[in-house]
């Protein structure tokens, strides 16, 4: 693929552009060891599949990686499950918050899709049950995945998490109520406060999902991640439901598959061309990168390149 666009120019000119602009955004204090960050931080990395790298700022410092660790536990999960995980958890926008309770209980326990908390609790449930060593496993899984052996959970991170995370310990219970968890919940939770702590930096995600851009096998490595269909699909639910109540707001100003994390981190995905990941740790409301958001957009903009 010969790529005719100058991202990195293009970067300059986004991040110029937003000198002047106030971050509104505020940082995610309810895990208290991420309110350790730098809130002026901001990374970006794109990857084309021909691996040609555009970076900006602070692109290769590591960051929690959060909910956008819940795209490559689903894949694990669809990788040895298969369309069985489907009877579990749905793939629907769910039209509220990440960590919301209400719904849930309207729909006997079976969350709406797999990146809202209640659904990525579900998949390490299903993950618990089908793997000898759940948290070495899925490790071994990203690091394969990623072709980066240093990737690591933070023991911070997860502990921190763990300390705090009520809202995480009601949405396991009620579910654990309608019989759709199946193992002990504490252990549960364990690998799912793990997943969250994943650190990466803007450049190991971009490889890491680039099987993505790409029919489900890693370009970089030539490794097969998962088959086309399946990498189609993810695609599909990162679309809908990647931002929470903000999936419609994310397709409608940028137009690429995407995840985001509460630890600032977004990856979007443009199949066929290029995986792009921003870092910018302040959120708005919605608990999405409120910078990273506006970077995107500001890209698909001005490049035209969006799937739509
Ligand atoms: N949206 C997110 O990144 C939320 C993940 C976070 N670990 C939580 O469970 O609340």
């Amino acid at each position: 693929m010969i790529n005719t666009i100058d991202y990195q120019k293009i970067f300059f000119e986004i991040t110029s552009d937003f000198k002047e602009t106030d971050d509104i955004g505020t940082i995610a204090t309810y895990i208290p060891e991420l309110g350790k960050v730098n809130p002026k931080k901001l990374g970006i990395h794109l990857t084309t599949i021909d691996n040609q790298h555009y970076a900006f700022g602070d692109s290769e410092e590591s960051f929690s990686i959060q909910s956008v660790a819940k795209v490559l536990s689903l894949t694990l999960a669809l990788k040895i499950m298969g369309g069985e995980i489907w009877k579990r958890v749905g793939v629907e926008p769910s039209g509220s918050a990440f960590n919301s309770l209400v719904q849930l209980e309207y729909e006997k326990g079976i969350p709406r899709n797999p990146f809202i908390n209640a659904g990525a609790i579900v998949i390490c449930d299903i993950l618990v049950s089908c793997l000898d060593k759940p948290k070495q496993d899925l490790l071994t899984f990203i690091r394969e995945t990623s072709g980066i052996d240093s990737v690591n959970y933070s023991y911070q991170v997860a502990e921190s998490e763990k300390k705090c995370g009520y809202r995480n310990y009601a949405l396991v219970n009620l579910m654990k109520d309608f019989g759709n968890i199946h193992n002990d919940i504490d252990i549960v939770l364990d690998l799912y406060f793990y997943l969250c702590s994943i650190e990466m930096t803007c450049k190991q995600l971009t490889q890491s999902f680039m099987f993505l851009a790409s029919g489900g096998v890693n370009p970089i490595t030539n490794q097969s991640v998962i088959s086309p269909t399946r990498a189609k699909r993810i695609n599909s639910v990162m679309l809908m439901c990647g931002f929470y109540d903000e999936a419609g707001d994310f397709a409608f100003k940028v137009g690429l598959p995407g995840k985001s994390g509460v630890g600032g981190g977004i990856v979007a995905i443009h199949p066929g061309k290029f995986c792009i990941a921003v870092w910018s740790p302040k959120l708005n409301a919605n608990g999405n990168s409120y910078k990273g958001m506006k970077v995107l957009e500001a890209l698909t903009s001005k490049t035209q390149c969006s799937i739509f």
